[in-house]
């Protein structure tokens, strides 16, 4: 006879995922000698009975755990201020690049030590597990944090090894010094794959076609990609960054734009956009043509780095910038390299021949009139500090990475505030310090309260006498933004 506690046992052993081992001693003959092995089963079921209640509390351990983890890990995001919307996406790497080896292989890995990069930042972080998801994306995040290296290592990754046939990814980029540059930041960390900038490519049609068979990346700007792309095979494309993603519009390019990703709509293609400043409307456009994309902001829409000192000088008119250029170089201030932005060619040869006549600093300017090879030895010069101080349009405003400008001067009030993130953001790169000082004269007083909200969401301390000014008018703006403002010749003071 079997005793209620045996029933009681088995009854309850039965009800366990391990079943048949029970089963079989209930329905096993009984005898003395098993009546003495009864102890062993009760002891077997309280080993059971522990076990389970061992494997439950490790259960809850780890879902502590994991809260904990998801809890620590939407703290640090606050904390840098990473904004994240889409679903099923790959958790962010939030520690050192080194945890990357598990997603990026040897070879990337190798030339990310090479490269002295130890620590992602906040974009590469969250940008790069999302390309190799191979996931559309937006992407908005402060100048000089490192976008290129975060779309340019995944997609680096995604392609694996050189093939025939066509480019698999596109890369725009605004400007022929982006394009080369971006050409550098992909080569940084390729060892296997054939990447080329469209200007490289004969601009002769068979030649050109011929060419496009052997690459896998095409850097181009989009104008220069629409003239050519009727004589190529698109059908290998799979990847589509756009750098600078807001500037084309910037540049009346819409209707070219919309053209290129026309033409691009049948092909499977994982699309990038990239910028510090894309404006909604911009982005509305963009996600129009994408299923399910990704978003991330870093820090917010028009977000210059808190490490960027940025200053605002009154100097009533003209005569008192050039003066002002004067006492920062008396007072040593002008540490170099130093970019100075103004509006116009003229104003910018202008203005490099008056700080050559003071002859104690070595200054050159540049801007769209030079010849493209003019311009490059004139960029290289400057990386080298055989030149101080740049004297630039807004042709450099945006994407340029000149390593370790002390100072940016806006020597004519930027035309929109959108310029004026891109600019003050030529300083304050890959973690630097930077300081910005922008010159306004009474002529500037309408888009003071613009940039007060510039400062304000950049976490600077804002002059409460910036917010009671007006707010311009939106005419008012899309006019300055069209047409800079008249200004006294620079030579006539
Ligand atoms: N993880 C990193 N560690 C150290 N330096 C880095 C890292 N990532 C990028 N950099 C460096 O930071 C600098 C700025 O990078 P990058 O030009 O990609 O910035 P960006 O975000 O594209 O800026 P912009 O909006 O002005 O184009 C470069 O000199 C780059 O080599």
């Amino acid at each position: 006879m079997l005793s209620i506690f045996q029933v009681l046992k088995n009854g309850i052993c039965t009800q366990k995922k391990k079943k048949v081992v029970v089963e079989q001693k209930v329905e096993a003959p009984k005898s003395e000698s098993e009546s003495e092995e009864q102890p062993k089963v009760v002891e077997h079921d309280f080993r059971r009975a522990r076990r389970k209640e061992s494997l439950d509390q490790i259960e809850q351990e780890m879902t502590k755990r994991r809260t904990q983890e998801i809890q620590h890990r939407n703290t640090l995001l606050k904390k840098l201020k990473i904004k994240i919307s889409g679903d099923n996406i790959n958790a962010p790497i939030l520690t050192n690049f080194a945890k990357m080896k598990n997603y990026l292989n040897q070879d990337l890995m190798n030339q990310l030590t090479k490269s002295g990069y130890q620590k992602p930042t906040p974009i590469q972080m969250v940008a790069i597990p999302i390309i190799l998801q191979k996931k559309n994306l937006i992407a908005i995040a402060p100048t000089g944090s490192g976008k290129t290296c975060a779309f340019a290592l995944p997609t680096l990754h995604n392609l694996e090894n050189h093939k025939e046939g066509g480019p698999r990814c596109l890369v725009f980029a605004p400007a022929q010094e982006l394009a080369d540059q971006l050409y550098k930041e992909f080569n940084k960390f390729n060892k296997e794959l054939k990447i080329k900038q469209i200007q490289e490519m004969n601009r002769e049609k068979q030649a050109f076609k011929q060419a496009w068979n052997h690459i896998d990346i095409l850097i181009s700007s989009p104008l220069k990609f629409l003239k050519l792309h009727k004589v190529v095979d698109l059908s290998t494309v799979e990847y589509v960054i756009m750098d600078e993603a807001d500037k084309y519009f910037e540049l009346g390019l819409l209707a070219q734009v919309k053209q290129l990703l026309r033409i691009l709509e049948s092909l499977q293609i994982t699309y990038m956009f990239f910028s510090a400043t894309l404006p909604e409307p911009v982005e509305d456009i963009y996600r129009e043509l994408l299923i399910d994309p990704i978003k991330i902001m870093i820090g917010g829409r028009n977000h210059v780095l808190s490490r960027i000192d940025q200053q605002l000088r009154y100097v009533s008119n003209e005569y008192g910038k050039i003066q002002e250029i004067k006492n920062l170089i008396n007072e040593g201030q002008m540490t170099p390299p130093v970019l100075v932005f103004v509006q116009s060619k003229t104003r910018a040869e202008a203005l490099m021949y008056e700080i050559e006549q003071l002859k104690v600093i070595r200054v050159n300017c540049i801007h769209g009139d030079m010849e493209s090879k003019t311009r490059q030895e004139i960029v290289e010069q400057f990386h080298k500090g055989t030149i101080w101080m740049l004297i630039c349009t807004d042709m450099m405003a945006r994407g340029i990475d000149f390593k370790d400008v002390q100072l940016v001067i806006n020597y004519d009030f930027p035309q929109s505030m959108i310029t004026y993130v891109h600019r003050v953001g030529r300083t304050g790169r890959a973690g630097k310090q930077g300081k910005a000082i922008t010159l306004f004269t009474d002529d500037d007083k309408s888009m003071l309260r613009s940039l007060a909200n510039v400062l304000k969401v950049s976490g600077c301390q804002v002059p409460e006498w910036l917010f009671q000014l007006p707010i311009a008018k939106k005419e008012l703006k899309k006019k300055r933004e069209r047409f800079p403002v008249k200004r006294e010749n620079i030579e006539d003071q």
